[in-house]
This record gives structure tokens, C-alpha cells and sequence, in this order.
């Protein structure tokens, strides 16, 4: 057996928390190796230091028999080291071409570069369009760029960090077909998720962090989901229960709703009608940059559609910003919560104060009561078990699934009268999962109106009452969830409206 790298000793603290302690492990040349744990566990500092964009405190590293200390993420792409991140470092203002090229060393001419770009990406089933602008695309054509970026360069070790929370189970496929070829090829993976599922059908070695220590290696494919977790974890799962309360009087309605879109390329809303009433979920699912963005940014007030098309209780919101949405009880959570959800250089408090500081009563003459903001940040803390040092630090220093569970916990905990989520769960662990699936289940039971738009099905299927599939800016018939199969399903993702399953 070939090992293309060693980790010896690797330890790495922060001001508050030993991200990484004493972690020891060996990467196979060609193997496909996952790195488990917890939200915070020390998964990302971790890949980020074999990466070259944190230096270790102790510990050393070999790659290819020799040693490997990189300064830089420049040094360790010399040394054929690439990777894909959770978050993306994409520029929004230029195409996908020059995005590629600025992770070049000596880039070619762009249009030569176009080209390989359209070559690597039929070649590994990841269509993109070279000349489009970054800022149009979805998060799994982002994604992809990434991942193009990175095969351009021809890596002997690819990281990749929660590569498919973005991806729908067929560009899940295609990624493993690329991942294994790449294998096949010699290439190893170092393959960070909290899908167990898929590390198991993936994997064929895992390391397991918990608390930044090394606690188990194992063969995935010889252990079970629920061995994967519990060891995690260190304790046993449950599925959600929804308190089953009856759905009450409509809360949300929107009508007629079309919108053209904010760029050249992004999705028009088309005609999109739905109701959710008091007490129910409505599971909205659909592959992504089929209008989910547009869809919340319309409900959010970030946009503001024809009068009549949203209404709360009745009462039109269509012209209203979103702080007027939020003081009436409607409250959204955007997908990308670094940036769009959270101000990355803000303290978790001042995060708090963003959008809480209306219907938590921070507001007074005008002035921001910052005690009451701390209150809150630390209630979010404290509630949703975000892992922190503190609430006085960047949102920017907390690991993905923590973040994520603050900015979820910020929403649940002003007591909405609608709740409007956009992939809830992004990035964030088993358990940390189920308690937010919870939460938003808990909210619903005392009578809010929940929005769940979501690329994962299994999500949708887990807590939603209704179900209806976005497909190119058209919402599909809204059926209920305990009626769905899977073949139908499928078909209403592919934008089947009104269609019977074929009976052959
Ligand atoms: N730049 C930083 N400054 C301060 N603390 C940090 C920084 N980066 C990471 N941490 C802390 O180190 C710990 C490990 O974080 P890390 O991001 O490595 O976890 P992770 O396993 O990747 O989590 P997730 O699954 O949520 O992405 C966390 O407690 C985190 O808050």
C-alpha cells in the first residue's frame, strides 16, 4: 500500500478551543478517505492546514516521502494538493473562465482556457458555460467551477468539503463517478461530509475527530450509518417527531406570484400560488437555480413583487422592505449564511441585533440596546448548542455548522408567525440536523407557518405535511407528503406540473 500523506502529531488551537490535538492519520495513494465528526470537531482546520491556509501549532506532515510544511495555499497546489471548499471564494463580478484563471499560476489566454474548461467538464459530466458571470450561477454551478478548478490542475490529493449539500441526488451520481475515476486514476480524496450514506458508498477508509482528537479509523463500508454517527457523537439518534397538531387558518398566501429575474441569469418566478396555514410545513423542493433564491428574496422583501402577490394574515406585504415584513411576523433564513445571512467580520451579537432587533425590542429612539442584544445572542447560543468560545467573536471564526445553526436559531427563536428557510440544514451534522428539523417541527406545533425550500428529500420528506417541486420558476400542484413515492417525486422535480405517474 502506497501512502501519498502522513499527518504526525498535528495540533492547532484558537484563542478558547484546541481545534485539532495530537491528530495522527494516513492517506492512501488512490484511496478515498473521509474525515468524520461533529459539528466542530476540528474537520475543516484540519483540511485547511493540510491545504496551507493554517500553520500548525505542533506536528508535521509527509507527502510522498517527503516533508510537507506548506506556507500557503500556492505552495501546496505546487505540491499537487488541491481542494474544494464548503464555502466558495468565487468572484461574483467575473465569468467562470476568469474565476478559473485566478487560480492559476501562469493561466493561458482565456479563450484557450474556455476551452479546457468545456473539455474537464464533459469529460466529468459537470456542464458549465465558461463565459457565464459567477454572480448568475446557482450554488451547485458554483460548486462545479470549483471542482473544474481544481481537476485543471491535476492533483495527486483533492480535498473536498461537504461537496454535495448543493447537489441533487443525480449530480450527487455524477460526482462519484468522478470522484472513483479519479481514484482509478491514482488521485486521492480526502472527503469531508456529514452524509454517512454517502461515505459509506464512497469511502473505503474514515477518520473519526471528535473534540479535535483522533477517536476511531474505520473501513465505512463495514460499519453501519447509525455506527458512523453514534461514534461521532458518542450518542444514540432519533428521528423528529412533529407534534401533530391540526394545520389552522392560512397564514401566508401567495397569489399569482410572477417576478422577472434580477440578473440576465437568473429564474423568473412564473405564476407561483401556494398557502400555508398555522401548524403546517410546506416542503418545497427542486434542484438548485430553479427560482429558490428568487422565491425567498420575494418573500423576504430583498424584492418586491406586484401588489396582492404575498399576504400575512391577510395583510398585503408585497411593498413592504424586510424589516416591515419581519416586525409583521414574516421571517426568512437564506441559504448562504456567510455574507447573505451573516456578516462574516460581525460578532455573533451583532449578527443577533441584524435581524432580530425589531422582535426581540432592541430598538429604542433609534438606538441599538447592545445588552439586549448579547442576551439574545447567547440565548441563540445556548439553545441551539452553537459551539463557541463566546458570542463577542466573528461569525466568520465558527466552523459551517455552527454558523448555520445560529442563523437558524436567530429565525426560530423570534417566534415567527412564518418561517421561510432555504436549505436549513446546510453543512450541519446528524444530530445538529435532527435538532433543527426539530425545532422547526416544535414551531410549526405552536402554530407558525413553515416554508422549508431544500434540495435534500429526504429533509422534505422527514417534516413537511405538503410537498411541491420548483422547476424553473414554476411551483408545481402541491400534494401532500404522505400521498408522495419516490417515481413521483422524480417526476415533479423534472417539472412534470399536473402529471399522472404513468401506469405501464
Ligand atoms: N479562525 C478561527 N478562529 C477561532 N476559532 C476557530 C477558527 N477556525 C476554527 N475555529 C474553532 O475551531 C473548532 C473547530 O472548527 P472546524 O471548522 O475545524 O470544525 P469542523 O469539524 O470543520 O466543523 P463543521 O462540520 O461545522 O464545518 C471550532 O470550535 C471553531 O469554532
Amino acid at each position: 500500500m502506497t501512502i501519498l500523506l502522513e499527518l504526525d502529531g498535528l495540533t492547532k488551537a484558537y484563542p478558547g478551543v484546541v481545534a485539532n490535538s495530537d491528530v495522527s492519520f494516513k492517506i492512501r495513494a488512490g484511496g478515498v478517505h473521509a474525515l468524520l465528526g461533529e459539528n466542530g470537531a476540528g474537520k475543516s482546520t484540519l483540511v485547511k492546514t493540510i491545504y496551507g491556509l493554517v500553520k500548525p501549532d505542533r506536528g508535521t506532515m509527509t507527502l510522498k516521502g517527503a516533508r510537507y510544511a506548506p506556507v500557503e495555499p500556492r505552495a501546496a497546489r505546487a505540491s499537487g494538493v488541491a481542494m474544494v471548499f464548503q464555502h466558495f471564494s468565487l468572484f461574483e463580478a467575473l465569468s467562470v473562465a476568469e474565476n478559473v484563471a485566478l487560480g492559476m499560476e501562469n493561466p493561458p489566454k482565456l479563450r484557450d482556457l474556455a476551452a479546457r474548461i468545456r473539455d474537464v467538464s464533459e469529460e466529468y459530466g459537470l456542464p458549465l458555460d465558461p463565459d457565464r458571470r459567477v454572480g448568475d450561477l446557482s450554488a451547485g454551478e458554483r460548486q462545479r467551477v470549483e471542482i473544474i478548478r481544481c481537476l485543471l490542475q491535476d492533483p495527486s490529493l483533492l480535498i473536498m468539503d461537504e461537496p454535495t449539500s448543493v447537489l441533487t441526488p443525480q449530480e450527487v451520481e455524477i460526482l462519484f463517478a468522478t470522484l472513483r475515476k479519479l481514484s482509478s486514476e491514482g488521485t486521492s480524496i480526502l472527503y469531508i461530509s456529514h452524509k454517512l450514506e454517502e461515505i459509506r458508498a464512497l469511502c473505503d477508509a474514515a477518520t473519526i475527530l471528535r473534540g479535535g482528537k483522533v477517536v476511531g479509523e474505520t473501513d465505512p463500508r463495514q460499519a453501519t450509518a447509525a455506527e458512523l454517527a453514534e461514534q461521532m457523537v458518542g450518542t444514540k439518534l432519533t428521528a423528529p417527531k412533529a407534534a401533530g397538531g391540526k394545520a389552522g387558518e392560512t397564514v401566508l398566501q401567495v397569489n399569482a406570484l410572477s417576478m422577472p429575474p434580477a440578473s440576465q441569469f437568473g429564474t423568473p418566478l412564473r405564476d407561483v400560488n401556494l398557502t400555508v396555514r398555522a401548524g403546517e410545513v410546506l416542503g418545497i423542493g427542486g434542484v438548485a437555480g430553479n427560482g429558490q433564491d428568487e422565491l425567498l428574496a420575494a418573500l423576504s422583501g430583498e424584492r418586491l413583487t406586484a401588489r396582492g402577490a404575498v399576504t400575512l394574515n391577510g395583510a398585503d406585504m408585497s411593498r413592504l422592505a424586510p424589516t416591515a415584513r419581519r416586525a409583521a411576523g414574516l421571517l426568512t433564513g437564506p441559504e448562504e449564511r456567510l455574507g447573505h445571512a451573516a456578516v462574516p467580520d460581525m460578532t455573533l451579537i451583532e449578527n443577533a441585533a441584524l435581524t432580530g432587533a425589531a422582535r426581540k425590542g432592541m430598538l429604542s429612539n433609534g438606538f441599538l440596546n447592545w445588552s439586549k442584544a448579547r442576551i439574545f445572542a447567547d440565548e441563540i447560543i445556548e439553545k441551539f448548542d452553537v459551539r463557541t468560545p463566546s458570542a463577542q467573536v466573528a461569525a466568520r471564526s465558527l466552523s459551517g455548522g455552527n454558523l448555520q445553526k445560529f442563523v437558524i436559531g436567530r429565525e426560530v427563536l423570534q417566534d415567527p408567525r412564518v418561517l421561510v428557510v432555504n436549505q436549513p440544514t446546510w453543512g450541519v451534522d446528524a444530530l445538529a440536523a435532527s435538532a433543527i428539523r426539530q425545532a422547526l417541527l416544535d414551531l410549526a406545533g405552536q402554530g407558525a407557518a413553515i416554508v422549508v425550500i431544500s434540495q435534500d428529500l429526504d429533509e422534505l420528506l422527514e417534516i413537511s405535511d405538503r410537498f411541491a417541486a420548483l422547476n424553473g420558476g414554476r411551483l408545481g400542484e402541491i400534494v401532500p407528503t404522505n400521498t408522495l413515492t419516490m417515481e413521483k417525486i422524480g417526476l415533479m422535480l423534472g417539472g412534470a406540473h399536473d402529471m399522472e405517474v404513468a401506469h405501464v
